[in-house]
């Protein structure tokens, strides 16, 4: 019986996953055996690789979803009562769906030629390794044959042959392995791309974000996506060696003793059935741990970004608290998702050993009637082998199974929430998503949506009609029934106390609120914004689809010279120059000479793809001396010693002071030259004499603006003012604001020099 185990071994020593990732929770012994003597299984190796891996790097995640949203966003699986610790399954038909929906797109993609050619050449790999395990098999026999006949000669001769198998066989187990993962880095390559640009596109990511609409939409790009791909190929591949060993190593089996081709079947359908039932609460155990696991990193990631705010708050307790409560929760999960695993393990251990004398037992009457050679007790345990682990996939792999199962319904979920090319969010609009927001050229003949012409009167840069401001979803009214007319230099101050809707305002003329009624019509600069569309409305549209989602990239709010700086300005990634650039010339990271790497894009599709269209090109890219003059026109000058020039990399956010970094957002303005800038409390870190100076700079620059601000000092650099009140909800109706001209007492009262 020793001996039947030895070819086992030796062929298992090639198996698919001698040395699988370190995971952080205990290997289920399924992945860390070959059930079965064949070389190379790709399934296995990566079913659980990735996904397993994903526990060990994390990345940072999203706050959990409201239960609501949740709700909404997922058809098939509903959030969770507070998005928190249950989840109903999701069923087998919609997990079908899902898989199709994410898997399918590639395969009809602009890459699809490669992708088909590098399939049917890991495929045709697939095939020659079985033909290659065939081979091995009939070599098994022969050389077990000879070493119980005691034939030396016989047996070197076996030898030789076995060990040349080896130098043949090898190359082409290992070039499966590689070409198999080659298309897979060139899929998750492509799937990366289609979800980031859809993700993007139509400013999805804030929606998701200030609606709760998925929890950790980043975990799902980086490590769905990366284990999703790996684990789709490798389960293709698995599927199609199963359909090969059956048809290769039944006849076989068969021709050894039908009674045992039985024997496997019923074993295999007994086995799969039994493991199902064990494991069925495993799918969504996982998926929950991927999402604790993730709220937990993001907890940790929230630390680091505001370690100084923390430090000053003296809030290291609370934190601590914080997140150990979190990780309590992924700790409860992965408790539960071990005890399941341990009931599955003691069946399909079980399962396993038996696989090693169950053909042995069955064929050993046979040998002893001396009816079979020793060397087919081996081959027959090989062919059971084969075949077994093929019919008993869902029993060896019932672990990584419910792991990608989760991988599908996580990537589903967000894929449904995404839409064609980012749009499953546009049609969802509540029906108090009235605001309209339409661009109106200076130029005629310019077709509004519902066809009639529409002509800016010269000199408006904004107007607003009948504008009544709510929050999202409808919850408070915040301005009711504002008119206001914006000419060209005029800069109107917004005023109120806190938690009025200033800054709402704002958000509703760049078009990210737009819960409400009425219109804003911004009056385009100059001819090449013959662009019009509407944003925003209820009433059917003319507008053909990509003028909708033209109008709702921000790119055509900056392209039509609108530009907002917020009082905590975003700093980007990357380097000095980057943050001047940003965001109105994006595709600078190739001056970096840090960067020289990522101007080579080895893949088209990761390439970023330029959305210009002509409508509203940018201005030509400043030169690195108007960068360094910017700089000192905005009293920045002293940083660029200071920080090593241009193009040198740093955590901007920390190593400058808020103040600093609100000069350079200034700066960043004056290179934009935009036609109309809205300012939120974009000064409040600066002293009045920078104040002062900044606002010199931009009304000389010929930029008409809109601030929200509280300081008196702001009234000199503006023509008008905005005051708004609270709104009692109970009295919506009536007027919450007034607009009038600056008057010249707040004007003096307002200069830094008054005494
Ligand atoms: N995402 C949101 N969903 C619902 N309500 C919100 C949301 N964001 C802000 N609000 C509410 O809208 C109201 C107006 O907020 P806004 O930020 O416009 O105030 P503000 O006038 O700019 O205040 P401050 O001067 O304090 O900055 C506030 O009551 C705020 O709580």
């Amino acid at each position: 019986m020793h001996l039947l185990v030895v070819p086992t071994c030796c062929l298992s020593s090639t198996s698919p996953h001698p040395q699988l990732p370190k995971l952080p929770r205990p290997l289920p012994r399924s992945l860390g055996h070959s059930a079965s003597p064949r070389f190379g299984v790709p399934f296995r190796r990566a079913v659980a690789a990735p996904a397993m891996r994903r526990r060990g790097r994390r990345r940072a995640a999203a706050p959990p979803p409201t239960a609501a949203a949740a709700g909404e966003a997922s058809s098939g699986s509903p959030g969770p009562p507070g998005g928190e610790d249950k989840r109903a399954g999701t069923d087998l038909k919609t997990l079908a769906r899902r898989f199709w929906k994410v898997a399918a797109p590639y395969w009809w993609s602009e890459d699809k030629a490669q992708a088909r050619l590098q399939l049917a050449g890991v495929f045709a790999l697939t095939l020659a390794t079985t033909g290659i395990s065939v081979g091995f098999n009939f070599l098994g026999r022969d050389f077990y044959n000879a070493l119980a006949d005691k034939d030396q000669e016989q047996f070197t001769k076996q030898l030789l042959y076995y060990l040349g198998g080896f130098a043949v066989g090898v190359p082409f187990f290992v070039l499966r392995d590689y070409a198999r993962e080659t298309l897979s880095l060139r899929w998750r390559s492509w799937m990366t791309s289609y979800y980031m640009k859809r993700y993007f596109k139509n400013r999805t990511f804030y929606k998701i974000q200030s609606q709760s609409l998925i929890d950790n939409p980043d975990q799902r790009i980086n490590d769905d996506l990366s284990a999703f791909t790996g684990t789709a190929l490798a389960f293709s591949l698995t599927l199609l060696n199963a359909v090969v060993d059956l048809v290769s190593f039944s006849n076989i089996l068969y021709g050894i003793y039908p009674p045992l081709f039985v024997v496997l079947i019923v074993y295999s359908l007994g086995g799969t059935a039994i493991s199902v039932f064990l494991g069925k609460s495993l799918v969504n155990l996982n998926f929950m741990q991927e999402k604790k696991e993730a709220d937990f990193r993001y907890g940790l990631v929230r630390v680091r970004e505001n370690a100084e705010s923390i430090a000053f708050y003296g809030g290291e307790e609370n934190e601590l608290q914080l997140l150990l409560d979190r990780f309590r929760r992924a700790y409860q999960n992965l408790s539960e998702l071990l005890i399941a695993s341990r009931n599955l393990e003691f069946f399909t251990n079980g399962y396993r050993y038996l696989i090693q004398i169950l053909p042995a037992a069955v064929v050993a009457p046979m040998f002893f009637a001396g009816k079979i050679e020793f060397g087919v007790i081996n081959q027959s345990v090989s062919a059971f082998n084969h075949i077994l682990s093929d019919f008993s996939l869902i029993v060896f792999q019932f672990q990584s199974i419910s792991a990608f199962s989760a991988v599908i319904d996580r990537l589903g979920e967000f894929d449904d929430l995404l839409g064609e090319n980012g749009s499953s969010l546009s049609p969802r609009r509540d029906s108090i998503d009235g605001i309209n927001i339409s661009f109106k050229s200076g130029s005629p003949s310019v077709l509004s949506s519902n066809g009639s012409q529409m002509q800016s009167e010269p000199g408006i840069v904004l107007e607003i009609c009948d504008l009544t401001l709510l929050t999202p979803r409808g919850g408070n009214i915040l301005i009711t029934d504002f008119n206001m007319e914006l000419k060209d230099k005029d800069h109107l101050l917004v005023m109120g106390p806190s938690g009025c809707g200033k800054t709402s305002l704002l958000r509703a003329l760049a078009g990210l609120w737009t819960s409400g009624t009425g219109d804003i019509i911004y009056h385009a600069r100059d001819s090449r914004q013959l662009q019009t569309a509407t944003l925003g409305s209820n009433e059917p549209s003319n507008i053909k689809p990509e003028g909708e989602e033209l109008l709702q990239s921000s790119k055509q709010r900056r392209d039509n010279g609108i530009f907002f700086v917020p009082q905590r300005p975003y700093m980007v990634l990357g380097t000095l120059r980057q943050q001047l650039l940003y965001p109105t010339w994006t595709a600078n990271i190739h001056q970096s000479p840090t960067n020289d790497a990522q101007s080579k894009a080895p893949l088209s599709f990761l390439s970023e793809v330029s959305t210009s269209d002509g409508v509203g090109a940018k201005p030509e890219m400043p030169s690195t001396d108007e960068l360094i003059r910017v700089l000192e026109v905005v009293r920045l000058g002293y940083i660029l010693p200071r920080f090593n020039g241009m193009d040198s990399v740093h955590d901007w956010a920390s190593v400058l002071s808020l103040g600093e970094q609100q000069r350079l957002a200034f700066a960043r303005l004056l290179l934009a030259k935009p036609t109309l800038v809205l300012l939120d409390e974009s000064t409040s870190a600066l002293d009045d004499t920078n104040e002062v100076h900044l606002y010199s700079q931009i009304e000389a620059a010929g930029i008409t603006y809109i601030s929200v601000g509280h300081r008196k000092t702001l009234h000199r650099f503006h023509n008008k003012v905005l005051y708004i009140s609270k709104s009692d909800s109970a009295t919506g109706s009536l007027r919450n604001w007034e607009l009038k001209p600056t008057d010249q007492k707040s004007i003096e009262e307002s200069s830094p020099f008054a005494s």
